[in-house]
């Protein structure tokens, strides 16, 4: 399988994340993409190639104008306002207060994020562009015929609404994705979410539509991030009720008990006839994992892949979670194996 990388992660490089009332050493870290594609190089997984540019326009048929803007300047903005810390939002629209977009970077930083622990300094900007073209080169090569490729994005994005970042998630890579496929002509596409957390961006973009369908298996959001989506009485609205499926897990979930999710998921795909899957792939399921509770073991990730791949779609893996750098690379480029080794 060929894998789509880009050195720009590596300005996604901020020194602070707001957890348990302190500044921490992020766990979205850069050396977790440095550990995947050193996996990828000495599993000599396939070819490696560096991301195409895009531009906005893929990312804007997702997201939000003024977003995209907002994400371009808001640290430019957050300098000029004197601040002397990284860029980090602190004040939101409560219950009985009104969404509409304050001038002051606080209230914009607010106003276009749904959580504190994803900090912005310089180079965010930057990366998170690198991690949208990774995605769309990794979308064009099954385009243009191979059977999978592996985006190995970095910062993640499943947690980014059309204009709203948090869960250290700026653009949805996967939705992108399955939006670019729409716009090439594929008429349906599967968004499947293996990640531990749910896939609340992914779900709210198409939430409303029968041409993308999302699933997500992921921690009960009763007990954690993004806690207020991905309960399994979430449907779809509109013309898109009954395309959308969440699967919500308790602690210590062996991979005995999620992957009867994943039969569920995969039964639900094959009825949905989709033309392409993307794979919002997190392996923050991971026993070892620093901040979930799901008890996957690295073997699991092998079975996992061979599974997608018995569904027969062109398919592209948008690398979301996963913080035990030390079994990332193991784990992410055994679900690559898995599926090269099924035909
Ligand atoms: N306390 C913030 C937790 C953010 C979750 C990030 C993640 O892995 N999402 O998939
Ligand atoms: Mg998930
Ligand atoms: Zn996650």
């Amino acid at each position: 399988m060929k894998t789509v990388f880009s050195p720009l992660h590596s300005r996604r490089d901020v020194k602070t994340e707001l957890d348990g009332g302190l500044l921490i050493e992020p766990h979205e870290k850069p050396s977790r993409a440095e550990t995947i594609l050193a996996r990828v190089k000495e599993q000599a997984l396939g070819e490696i190639l560096e991301p195409e540019e895009y531009g906005l326009e893929p990312v804007k048929r997702v997201h939000t104008a003024d977003y995209v803007a907002f994400l371009k300047t808001c640290w430019q903005e957050w300098l000029a306002a004197g601040k002397p810390g990284e860029a980090i939002p602190a004040v939101w629209a409560g219950r009985g207060m009104r969404h509409r977009l304050p001038r002051d970077i606080d209230g914009r930083l607010g106003y276009y994020s749904f959580a504190a622990e994803t900090s912005i300094s310089d180079g965010t900007w930057e990366a998170a562009r690198a991690s949208a073209n990774v995605a769309l080169t990794a979308q064009k090569l099954v385009a243009k015929g191979e059977r999978a490729a592996f985006g190995l994005c970095r910062p993640p994005g499943h947690h980014a609404h059309a204009d709203v970042f948090g869960g250290y998630c700026f653009f949805n890579n996967a939705a992108i994705v399955a939006q670019a496929f729409r716009d090439q002509g594929y008429g349906k596409v599967a968004v499947l979410d293996v990640d531990f957390h749910h896939g609340n961006g992914t779900q709210a973009i198409f939430y409303d539509r029968n041409d993308v369908l999302t699933i997500s298996l992921h921690g009960d959001p009763d007990l954690v991030f993004p806690h207020f989506l991905g309960f399994e009485d979430e449907t779809g609205e509109g013309a898109g009720e009954g395309y959308n499926l969440n699967m919500v897990y308790p602690p210590n979930t062996p991979y005995s008990v999620w992957s009867q999710g994943l039969e569920n998921a995969c039964e639900r795909i094959q009825t949905f006839k989709p033309d392409a899957l993307v794979v919002a792939l997190g392996v923050d399921t991971f026993e070892e994992d620093p901040i979930s509770f799901f008890k996957l073991i690295s073997s699991d990730y092998l079975t996992l892949g061979a599974r997608l791949a018995r569904l027969g779609l062109p398919t592209v893996f948008t690398m979301e979670g996963g913080y035990d750098v030390d079994a990332i690379g193991v784990n992410a480029v055994n679900v690559m194996q898995g599926f090269d080794r099924t035909a």
